[in-house]
């Protein structure tokens, strides 16, 4: 890879607009950037959103480093493979989508056909994003303190997830790796049903004010637009979400309407002291639920590490599970098979971070960062 590494950002809209223009203002490349619509590449031109902006996949992915594919779910794996095989052979890439398992396997395979290795891909998903859609939308202080999540499974390479990574950190980002299924199950709930229920609400508000006139919507306040901010999202992109992820979200759809049941039935019988217990839980949950601060100091975690498919993915995972962001990767190459995964975490989740490795069979033990890897 050169020293200024080369992003090609195939799809010009919120996210990926995003992250080309965080890329070029805080100089963590060359961006090229294109996309399928004419408008939408003047648009990023106009916008400064990348150094180039390109004609097509091929001369955008020409000398690329890191190829990005920030399309919707449905189309990654055809923008994927025709990158591949137009991108340099030691090119990595990653997407956007907001679903892993099913793009994950599509990408997988078409880049087995291609005969492109498919250690050369991590699936990648921003938890950070808008209502809004488009290069207009787009910010380059989007993902900053957003926790990115990489699918990586036992096909992907190191060096694939320490570059792609790599370049995540340098805009802000917090790295978390989640196999991809756990992946789809987590933003079920945690995504898509919070979709539905701001929606849902949307929808019964609207309703009752299409009825009774604006002064339903009048007296709807903060708590309103909190709750249903992203009703306003592009009704195609979530529809592709949702029916790509199903079977999860039914499951959360379940939980949900069993808590829903069950406050009507408190509000029925009349059972406030319940009501309020139920409240009170709601806000501690909630509560927790806001960001920890970043530790700022590192250590490196050495994991020895077998040279056999899946390694890496379980190491990373196992770490992901346990919310602990990876921060930096490096490998320690060692005589015969095994060698060494240096992992570098935020110094106070080190103790933990033992534990979960250990706890999974892994000889691991901590070292000062070096700050030469
Ligand atoms: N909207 C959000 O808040 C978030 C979205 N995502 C994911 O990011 C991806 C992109 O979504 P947005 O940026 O929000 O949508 P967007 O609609 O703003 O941008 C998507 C762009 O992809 C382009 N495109 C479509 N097919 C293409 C192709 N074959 N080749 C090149 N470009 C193509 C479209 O012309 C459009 O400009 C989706 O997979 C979505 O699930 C992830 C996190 C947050
Ligand atoms: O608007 C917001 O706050 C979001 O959370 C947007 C969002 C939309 C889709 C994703 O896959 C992830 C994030």
């Amino acid at each position: 890879m050169s020293t200024t590494p080369r992003l090609a950002v195939l799809g010009g809209g919120l996210i990926g607009g995003s992250l080309a223009v965080a890329c070029r203002r805080l100089a963590v490349g060359h961006v090229t950037l294109t996309d399928t619509s004419a408008d939408v590449r003047r648009a990023a031109a106009g916008l400064g959103l990348a150094d180039e902006v390109a004609e097509d996949v091929a001369a955008c992915v020409r000398a690329a480093d890191v190829v990005v594919a920030a399309v919707p779910a449905a189309v990654v794996g055809d923008v994927l493979e025709q990158a591949a095989r137009y991108a340099p052979a030691d090119a990595v890439f990653t997407d956007v989508a907001s679903l892993k398992g099913s793009v994950t396997l599509e990408v997988t395979s078409r880049l087995r056909a291609a005969g492109v290795d498919p250690a050369r891909f991590v699936g990648g998903h921003p938890m950070a994003g808008s209502e809004r859609s488009g290069p207009q939308a787009a910010d380059a202080t989007l993902f900053q303190a957003a926790t990115w999540v990489l699918t990586p499974t036992a096909d992907t390479a190191a060096e694939t997830l320490r570059r792609v990574s790599g370049v995540l950190r340098q805009i802000g980002a917090r790295v978390l790796a989640l196999a991809p299924a756990r992946h789809d199950e987590l933003v079920a709930l945690v995504s898509h049903l919070p979709h539905l229920a701001a929606c849902t609400l949307a929808d019964v508000a609207g309703e009752a004010s299409a009825r009774a006139g604006e002064v339903v919507l009048a007296v709807a306040g903060g708590g309103f637009r909190d709750t249903t901010r992203i009703a306003a999202s592009d009704p195609r992109l979530w529809r592709g979400i949702l029916a790509g992820n199903r079977d999860a979200v039914l499951v959360a759809l379940n939980r949900y309407e069993q808590r829903l049941t069950e406050v009507r039935r408190l509000l029925e019988r009349g059972d406030d002291e319940a009501l309020e217990a139920l409240l009170g839980r709601a806000a501690r949950a909630r509560a927790q639920l806001v960001p920890k601060a970043v530790d700022d100091a590192v250590v490196d975690v050495v994991v020895a590490l077998d040279d056999r498919p899946g390694a890496l993915a379980t190491i990373t995972t196992a770490l992901g599970e346990a919310a602990i962001n990876v921060e930096d990767l490096a490998m320690r190459h060692a005589e015969g098979r095994r060698g060494a995964l240096l992992v570098r975490i935020a110094a106070g989740e080190c103790e933990r971070a033992l534990e979960v490795l250990t706890a999974r069979g892994l000889a691991a033990h901590a070292e000062p960062a070096d700050a030469a890897t």
